[in-house]
């Protein structure tokens, strides 16, 4: 019920046919989507293709899909770190294909392909964080909003450059922007263009944390270590009930009220009496 309900794509065969619009990412390849699933039920989605500024190519396109697709079937999974190789997040959609998917359907298609691609990365019953180290730029910047939460390190830059390139944002950044900062908010970022440190992330609440600087403060760890330190205080617990919370919480943003205490009953009912919950029971009865 709940699959149905949340984990369904935006766009369906009947918008556009998947497999003919992957085909023709793959023309555009480089770079790659590395995932390492850990024992600590964490995953890291590695944005990989440090020769172009982690620019986003067609082949890249098509393993983000892979990943999410492998992430929706991990029973152990609590969180997920995405992260951009070689120190910087995204530069945002590779210029290549971009001049070469110049034809509007074509685009439209690319569009369709990252919406289904990052509104199931959103809906992933794990707690993702944004990893944003260097820059985040046009679809880059967007990716970041495809995630629970956005932690940036020191100097980072999320920038949404859709304007300086004589479009709008296509791969949802628009719509989960207005969501995380409101709409006058992101009015001003895309009308803008305009560059969001940590300081300016977190005053506008695009930005939950702002991580140190392990060059200046000695122990704090690399930024990689920190983001987790991050999620591990919210991913303490069973899988089962971490990936409950993010279910109920998605239902609660998503559906209508009705629909949304329907989904929050049916996922109640996956965890109430399971294992997690009656040892729970058990330790408890013990305290009397
Ligand atoms: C729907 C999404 C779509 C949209 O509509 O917005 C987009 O995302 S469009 C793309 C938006 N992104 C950009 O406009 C950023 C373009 N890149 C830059 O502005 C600069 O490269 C940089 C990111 C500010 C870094 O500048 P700098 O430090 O001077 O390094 P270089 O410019 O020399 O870049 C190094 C290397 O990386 C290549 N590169 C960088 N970004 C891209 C990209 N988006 N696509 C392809 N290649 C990219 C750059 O060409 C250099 O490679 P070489 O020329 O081979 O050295």
């Amino acid at each position: 019920m709940w699959q149905r309900q949340m984990g369904g794509r935006v766009y369906t065969e009947m918008d556009f046919d998947q497999e003919e619009t992957k085909a023709k990412l793959l023309g555009f390849p480089g770079g790659s989507i590395d995932l390492s699933k850990q024992e600590s039920g964490i995953a890291v989605l590695k944005i990989n293709n440090p020769s172009h500024m982690n620019a986003f190519t067609g082949t890249m396109m098509v393993q983000l899909e892979e990943k999410v697709s492998l992430l929706e079937e991990w029973a152990d999974g609590k969180g997920l770190i995405l992260q951009g190789a070689a120190g910087t997040f995204c530069s945002g959609l590779d210029l290549n294909a971009f001049k070469q998917l110049s034809k509007p359907q074509d685009g439209m298609e690319m569009c369709m392909f990252m919406q289904n691609v990052l509104t199931r990365l959103l809906r992933l019953p794990l707690i993702s964080v944004a990893l944003v180290e260097g820059r985040a730029l046009g679809g880059g910047a967007e990716l970041t909003t495809a995630c629970d939460f956005r932690l940036m390190a020191p100097g980072s830059v999320i920038q949404f450059v859709h304007k300086h390139m004589g479009v709008v944002p296509g791969w949802g950044g628009a719509a989960r922007l207005v969501y995380l900062v409101g709409s006058q908010n992101c009015l001003k970022l895309l009308c803008s263009a305009s560059k969001v440190d940590p300081e300016l992330g977190l005053h506008i609440r695009l930005a939950d944390g702002a991580l140190k600087d392990p060059l200046v403060e000695e122990g704090v760890g690399t930024v990689r270590q920190q983001a987790e330190k991050w999620l591990s205080h919210y991913t303490k617990g069973p899988p089962a009930v971490i990936q409950a919370i993010k279910k109920v919480t998605l239902s609660g943003r998503e559906l209508p009220l009705t629909e949304a205490l329907r989904t929050e009953r049916e996922v109640f009912g996956t965890v109430w009496g399971g294992p997690s919950n009656l040892q729970a029971l058990t330790s408890k009865s013990k305290h009397k």
